[in-house]
């Protein structure tokens, strides 16, 4: 994924904290799955998808990494980390992850997704409120955005950076908040 400044524009608009934070992280699971591939399925009869015969037997993995930048799913810049396409106004207005909408399936879709899709995603949104709210980020030594490399890696399980990302936080609020940490 390349950063420009163009790609970067949106930075410079505002908009209200939640649906921003929503669309942030809508943005985050489209382009880095934590789980890059569905649990492995059986299918348990011949069947056809997409023109495409399935014998009984077979093993079907979902590439959930992949369907999220499939340019004929998201044809607006689908390598770029754009939040305003969820946005009001913006071409994917509405879409959410909850398996209803099959080009943004991070939690899968259907009868055998994510058991814990509600609990993983009151954590994530909670846990990136929370550090946001608490501290101003930094990158050490003069490093900026377009610096950092954004490749990724899989363990086959789940989804990583190859290069750890070192971050500095710097404490925003009154000391006294932080104290029972
Ligand atoms: C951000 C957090 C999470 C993500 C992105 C995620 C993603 C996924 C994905 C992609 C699948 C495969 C769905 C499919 O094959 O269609 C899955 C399955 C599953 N997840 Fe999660 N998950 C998350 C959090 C959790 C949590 C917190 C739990 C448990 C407390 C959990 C339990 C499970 C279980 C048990 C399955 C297997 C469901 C089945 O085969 O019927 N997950 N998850």
């Amino acid at each position: 994924m390349t950063w420009s400044a163009e790609t970067d524009s949106w930075k410079n608009r505002t908009y209200p904290i939640w649906p921003y934070l929503q669309a942030v992280l809508k943005e985050t699971f489209r382009l880095h799955p934590p789980g890059p591939l569905s649990v492995p399925r059986m299918a348990v009869a011949d069947c056809e998808v997409g023109g495409y015969l399935i014998p009984k037997g077979s093993n079907l993995l979902l590439n959930i990494w992949a369907i999220g930048r499939d340019p004929e799913a998201w044809p607006d810049k689908p390598l770029e980390f754009r939040p305003d396409r969820f946005l009001p106004g913006g071409r994917h207005e509405g879409v959410e992850v909850r398996g209803n909408h099959f080009g943004l399936v991070p939690f899968g879709a259907g009868r055998r997704m994510c058991v814990g899709m509600n609990l993983g995603l009151r954590m994530v949104h909670l846990v990136t409120a929370t550090i946001l709210h608490s501290f101003d980020w930094g990158l050490p030594n003069g490093l900026q955005p377009c610096d950092l490399d954004m490749e990724e890696n899989s363990n086959g399980l789940t989804l990583h950076r190859v290069e750890p990302i070192l971050a500095c936080p710097l404490p925003r609020l009154a000391p006294h908040v932080y104290q029972n940490l």
